[in-house]
């Protein structure tokens, strides 16, 4: 834990360990610890790859690959005891253009469609459509996730 402190998230900072979100308003205790750093794709054939196959070229083009700016955030849901009360991301939208989402065998990400097993989870985010999904916890083992957000450059305008 204290390795875990060292990088704690400064406030107005995006990057660094964080536990709960405790400053959104959420009915359910947010039971899980986060790092978030930052990534930036020059130019990534993989990605534009991930792009066309899953919304195709068009949405490609509107993506600007190489003017986005991006976060990689690692999640870790410890085993919780009373997994009714708590959750592990609440109910949330990605607030960015593009979400690649992984998670561990586990399973306990709930979305509009049932995540299959070994397969990412590709996310559109509000830059133009909102997805409402969220990601509860286990009780007797830990969860693991990792999510890679895609977002268009602060001085970028998006023509939705
Ligand atoms: O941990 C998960 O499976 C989901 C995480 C998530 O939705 C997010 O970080 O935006
Ligand atoms: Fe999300």
């Amino acid at each position: 834990m204290d390795r875990k402190l060292k990088a704690l998230k400064k406030p107005g900072i995006m990057w660094g360990f964080s536990q709960a979100h405790s400053d959104r308003f959420a009915r359910n205790l947010l039971w899980k610890e986060t790092l978030s750093f930052p990534y930036s794709v020059k130019s990534s054939r993989s990605m534009k790859y991930i792009i066309i196959i899953t919304f195709g070229l068009f949405f490609c083009h509107r993506m600007d690959i190489k003017n986005s700016s991006s976060t990689t955030r690692c999640k870790y849901y410890p085993a919780c005891d009373e997994p009714s009360l708590v959750l592990g991301t609440g109910h949330h939208s990605d607030p960015t253009s593009l979400a690649i989402l992984y998670q561990d065998q586990l399973g306990g990400l709930e979305h509009v469609v049932e995540p299959c097993p070994d397969a990412l989870v590709i996310n559109v985010g509000d830059t133009f459509m909102s997805c409402l999904h969220r990601a509860v916890v286990n009780e007797s083992m830990e969860r693991k996730s990792m999510a890679f957000f895609m977002n268009p450059r602060e001085d970028k305008v998006v023509n939705k």
